[in-house]
């Protein structure tokens, strides 16, 4: 309890969980945090580790996702690269073998024309043709054997097999006969006397090469190209009719300038955004490029992002809303065991209270069980045990009341002083046991004499004192009277005869407070035992006792 009865005061005026006001004085000021908010933040804490975690593992994940994605695009590229390798290396065996026929050496051009239009069906070439030391094409499958052929329009790097010997693999050209992109493989041809007389073609369609790509067992929405030593597309699995004769990207121009094979993150034609992977022929100088979306592993990363940002959230919803509940019950309970707790002051048996909560209905518990000891506490404090009529502190407590009521509302009431003549005989001659008796019979007429509304209560030994409410001096007698003449009837048991004198003190006539009407009406009584006793005596009139 407070030391201080105006803090105590305080505390008692702060609602119904004032009772943790005591604490706060004893310790001074100390941070209060809520239950609701301690339980948000105990969920909060609970879940949000675990979704900064999840969240770091998809991210890992995606970080490994990518470093796979990236080593498969290199090792498509390779992968491709030794196909179109292997395709373009067979090709020129052909080539070769072609370049060795005898009517090319015996200058037998027709049967020659011939030969090579039976060695295109087995072949995935377009055409071949013949280019002579003036650069003038001299056979092209494509035209009969006698029809003019263009003198120019090969492309350059075709010279280098009169140079070299060398096969060479020309970039792609727009081919003097058809007009159309091609490709072309040349091999020397070498005359009886071993110099090169003709240099022998293959010409190749780009869409030879997007096959090639596409027979390639590429993941859904992977693309590739093919890329010639100018870095133009000769050959792309995606939108090849747009992209086929356009350069790459500049960034992936560069890398292929600078390195033979590499990963880098780049922008597709298109613009899509494309983890890309390449890889540069050794033989040929041509390179295969190979790309993965990015979205497809980003896609995946927000996927999951997306699912552990709404798990989050289911989770946290779900734990607020058991945060709140909790709160309320646990707030519930401890505000009816705090009322409860506040009500034992009252004295009164108290019931379980409505509780929640199974520790709360322990704590409930004891709190009844106090309320029953507090209530047996206060009734013997207030009561006569031998009776069971009220004791001289509840009388005086009640007259106290009273006269504060009566001033305010401008009425009146009357104390009546009683006590039993001749007692002490029946103690001496009936026993103490009979005196007892005598003393409960008494109490009982009294309360069957008095109004319900009107308290009567034992002073101690044979005294008792009654408070008449919205009493005047003549009601006050009357009671009085009817109570002079019960109390001296017969008792059953008692064969002394036994009755009662009274002195009656009217507020405010016969005082202004407690102690003034106790007084006159004491007085009163012993002007009644003076005047023989079995009688009534008012205040303040001089023993004018009326005989029963
Ligand atoms: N049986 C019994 N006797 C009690 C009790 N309390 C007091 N007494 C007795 O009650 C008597 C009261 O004394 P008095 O009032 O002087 O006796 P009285 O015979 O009534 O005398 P008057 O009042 O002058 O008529 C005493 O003998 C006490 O011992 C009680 O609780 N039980």
């Amino acid at each position: 309890m407070s030391s201080n009865p105006a803090d105590a005061a305080q505390c008692g005026e702060n609602g119904p969980l004032a009772g943790a006001c005591g604490n706060a004085h004893a310790k001074g000021p100390e941070r209060h945090i809520s239950l609701r908010t301690s339980l948000i933040t105990l969920v909060l804490v609970c879940i949000l580790p675990g979704v900064a975690f999840s969240a770091y593992l998809v991210y890992a994940n995606y970080q490994l996702e990518k470093q796979k994605i990236t080593r498969e695009t290199e090792l498509l590229a390779g992968q491709i690269l030794v196909e179109l390798d292997r395709e373009l290396s067979a090709m020129e065996s052909g080539l070769r073998v072609l370049a060795t026929a005898d009517s090319l050496k015996s200058g037998d051009l027709q049967r020659f024309h011939q030969t090579a239009r039976a060695a295109l069906k087995s072949q995935m070439a377009y055409n071949y043709f013949l280019i002579d030391r003036e650069g003038r094409q001299v056979i092209n499958t494509l035209r009969p054997p006698w029809a003019a052929l263009p003198a120019t329009g090969n492309p350059p790097q075709l010279e280098e097999v009169f140079r070299s010997g060398k096969t060479v693999l020309t970039d792609l050209f727009d081919g003097p006969v058809t007009g159309k992109p091609t490709i072309a493989l040349g091999v020397p041809v070498y005359g009886k006397s071993g110099e090169i007389i003709y240099a022998l073609n293959v010409g190749l369609q780009p869409d030879y090469l997007t096959g090639l790509l596409k027979r390639q067992a590429l993941p859904k929405g992977w693309m590739a190209a093919i890329i010639d030593g100018a870095g133009t597309i000769v050959g792309r699995t995606r939108d090849a009719e747009r992209f086929v004769g356009q350069k790459v990207v500049p960034e992936l121009r560069e890398r292929l300038d600078n390195s033979r094979y590499g990963s880098l993150a780049v922008s597709s034609k298109e613009g899509i955004p494309v983890t890309t992977a390449y890889a540069r022929s050794a033989l040929w100088n041509w390179s295969v490029a190979t790309g993965a979306p990015k979205s497809l592993v980003e896609g995946e990363m927000f996927r999951l992002f997306a699912g552990i940002a709404l798990a989050a959230l289911i989770f946290i919803v779900i734990g607020t809303w058991l945060a709140v509940r909790i709160t309320r019950r646990v707030v519930s309970s401890v505000e009816y065991l705090n009322d409860a707790a506040l009500a034992l002051r009252e004295g009164k048996p108290l019931t379980l209270p409505k509780v929640q909560l199974y520790e709360a209905e322990a704590v409930g518990h004891a709190i009844v069980q106090a309320s029953h000891l507090m209530a047996k506490v206060h009734h013997r404090a207030y009561h006569d045990p031998l009776t069971e009529l009220g004791n001289r502190s509840l009388f005086y407590e009640l007259v106290q009341h009273q006269l504060a009521v009566v001033d305010r509302e401008s009425g009146s009431l009357a104390i009546l002083a009683i006590d039993l003549d001749n007692f002490k005989v029946v103690n001496d001659e009936e026993g103490h046991a009979a005196g007892d008796h005598l003393l409960e019979v008494v109490a009982r007429r009294i309360e069957g004499t008095i109004r319900a509304s009107d308290a009567a209560a034992r002073m101690g030994g044979d005294e008792f004192a009654i408070l008449l409410f919205d009493a005047d001096q003549c009601s006050a007698e009357e009671t009085a009277q009817r109570l002079v003449a019960r109390l001296s009837e017969p008792y059953d048991g008692v064969q002394c005869y036994v009755t009662a004198s009274i002195g009656i003190a009217v507020y405010p006539a016969a005082g202004n407070d407690l102690g003034e009407l106790l007084e006159n009406a004491d007085r009163a009584l012993y002007a009644a035992k003076r005047s023989g006793r079995n009688t009534f005596c008012l205040a303040g009139c001089r023993e004018q006792a009326k005989a029963s």
